[in-house]
């Protein structure tokens, strides 16, 4: 017990007791002022349209948990215009941005100012590395110069033919399936999304690093197996318990250590941690894996240099780069061991989910408009008739095939919704938007805007790539690889990757839906896949 003032007055003692009373009242008032006062009295941003607050400590996140990606912002920007103000969980404010000098300033003009915010970077870190898609600032600027090579148009061309390998397994696996049904005439139900998911690991797997995955006659390949149970966590709930688990101090460096993965079993009891323990397992069998891989390739470093330059693989391209600067006495600036393993991760991560997801939504697309698949049929026959792998200028100068991808990357964007924090205060579009405040990229509601795309916005329409709407702006009127210096690197690569794939499929079979009144079920989660695996029915084309 201690007295600030003499002891002749004796209320005025200050007891322990009263300090703790004192700290109750501040935690009080800290979770009155975060809950109710700022949202509704306080924060600058208060007067914003938006939805309602809801629930005080839920906000608008069990809605947006629930919905399918993008959809309830979709309809948030409908009710209340380019400008969106959403609040919660724990009264954190998020605003969407829909104008084009809104994005472009966000992304494009003051990115550095515009960073991805710590729990993406942290979800991205766990699953994709801390490669390119974690860095920034300088950090960005130089990893992505010494990548930018491995991307370039000639070597894609160069690529283009190593795809055709998996790409033909795939055909023949399909025939297969259907020659073994009791009436092939009829085709058969396949999930579509599995096998579009193997063959974009093999395509990454042999681009990326020259190293046969082969997972699509393999069926219990470990890297595949991997991906599968890191695939299956997509969902509203595990992202909302993730980017909770990363937020937590230490969350991230714990889910990444070895204890968490020698002690997952004990992790899986208990239930708001089973997800992140199988979570931990698949990271923890693809970075073995990726190492591996990594390892292999830089025995290649020490190969003499007429066979390391032959391979055209990205990680050769950049051991090649590595050691040249290594070389010239500029190791400083070279790539260390870890950051190419991030690098590793980044590919596989970056590079394999997102192109199955879009080439399972084209398929959906094309099975549910019959006469788009057919004319897609009738330009492809021709060139594959002549050529059953057609090169990279072939498949990039395809007319109707061009519109059909990008309009399913339109529609179904594979990423849907990315993250931006404001670092500094700035105005944004006229408001004043104070540091730390949060960013959705709205990449699924702008591509599918009507005030840019017309009343059809939201209809799969790919002849509308042949005559472009007057509102039409090529950078800020799809989002689906975003803009600026974080957009995506492997664009190019997936695009002409989809072509590729998709034009094998559709001059061999004929997609439909697996049943009467089939619906898309996407999944909300950082990529769009479908929860079901996309069942459709495929027949073998017998006559072109
Ligand atoms: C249809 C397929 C793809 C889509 C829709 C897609 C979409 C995106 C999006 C939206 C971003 C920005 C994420 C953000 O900043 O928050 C991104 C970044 C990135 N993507 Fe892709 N991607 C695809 C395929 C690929 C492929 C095939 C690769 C590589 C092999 C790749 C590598 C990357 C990398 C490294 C970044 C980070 C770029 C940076 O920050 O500098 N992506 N992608």
């Amino acid at each position: 017990m201690f007295s600030i003032i003499p002891t002749s007055h004796p209320a005025l003692f200050i007891e322990p007791i009263h300090v703790v009373y004192g700290l109750i009242v501040y935690v009080v008032y800290l979770i009155i002022h975060r809950l109710i006062l700022w949202p509704y009295f306080l924060s600058p941003l208060r007067n914003l349209p938006g939805p309602p607050l809801g629930n005080p400590i839920w906000g608008q996140s069990p809605y947006i948990i629930r919905s399918e990606t993008g959809i309830p912002q979709r309809e948030w920007v409908k009710q209340h215009g380019p400008i969106v103000r959403v609040v919660g969980p724990v009264g954190i404010e998020r605003l969407i941005f829909m104008n084009p000098e809104a994005l472009h300033q966000i992304l494009v003009k003051d990115w550095l100012d515009y960073p991805r915010p710590a729990f993406l970077k942290n979800i991205l870190g766990l699953v994709t590395g801390y490669g390119l898609l974690t860095v920034t600032g300088n950090d960005h600027k130089q990893m992505r110069k010494a990548m930018n090579p491995a991307f370039s148009i000639p070597n894609l061309m160069a690529q283009t033919s190593m795809y055709f390998e998996p790409i033909d397994g795939l055909i023949e696996i399909i025939k297969n399936e259907i020659d073994n049904t009791s009436f092939p005439e009829k085709g058969k139900e396949i999930h579509v999304y599995d096998w579009m998911s193997k063959v974009t690991l093999d395509i990454i797997c042999e681009t990326a690093f020259g190293y046969k995955a082969d997972s699509l006659h393999n069926p219990h390949n470990e890297l595949a197996e991997a991906y599968e149970l890191l695939l299956s966590l997509q969902s509203g709930p595990n992202l909302a318990k993730f980017i909770l688990l990363v937020s937590l101090p230490g969350g991230t460096r714990f889910l990444a250590s070895e204890w968490a993965y020698y002690h997952r079993r004990w992790l899986e009891k208990i239930p708001f941690l089973s997800s992140a323990s199988k979570l931990v397992d698949a990271m923890h069998r693809i970075r073995k894996l990726s190492a591996q891989m990594l390892q292999e390739k830089m025995k290649d470093s020490i190969l003499i240099d007429t066979d390391i330059s032959a391979k055209r693989d990205i990680m050769s391209i950049l051991v090649r780069a590595r050691k040249v600067e290594m070389d010239g006495g500029k190791g400083d600036f070279a790539m260390s061991d870890r950051a190419m393993m991030d690098q590793v991760l980044t590919f596989l991560g970056a590079g394999h989910e997102t192109t199955a997801s879009g080439l399972t939504w084209t398929l959906w697309h094309l099975s549910n408009n019959i006469e788009c698949q057919q004319r897609l049929r009738e330009e492809l026959a021709p060139i594959f008739a002549n050529n059953a792998r057609p090169d990279y200028r072939t498949l990039k100068d395809l007319q109707w095939l061009d519109c059909v991808i990008m309009e399913s990357l339109r529609v179904m964007p594979p990423v849907p919704l990315t993250a931006r924090v404001a670092a500094k205060t700035d105005y944004i579009d006229g408001v004043l938007v104070p540091k730390g405040t949060l960013f959705w990229i709205p990449i699924r509601i702008v591509n599918t805007w009507k005030k840019i795309w017309g009343e059809d916005a939201e209809q799969f329409n790919p002849a509308r790539w042949l005559q472009l709407p007057k509102n039409y702006h090529p950078t800020y009127s799809m989002l689906s690889f975003i803009a600026g210096p974080h957009a995506c690197i492997g664009k190019t690569m997936a695009i002409i990757e989809m072509k590729a794939v998709l034009s094998a499929l559709i001059v061999n079979f004929e997609f439909e839906p697996a049943y009467a009144g089939q619906v898309a079920k996407p999944a909300a989660a950082i990529t769009i896949k479908p929860t079901d695996g996309m069942p459709l029915r495929v027949k073998k084309i017998s006559k072109l």
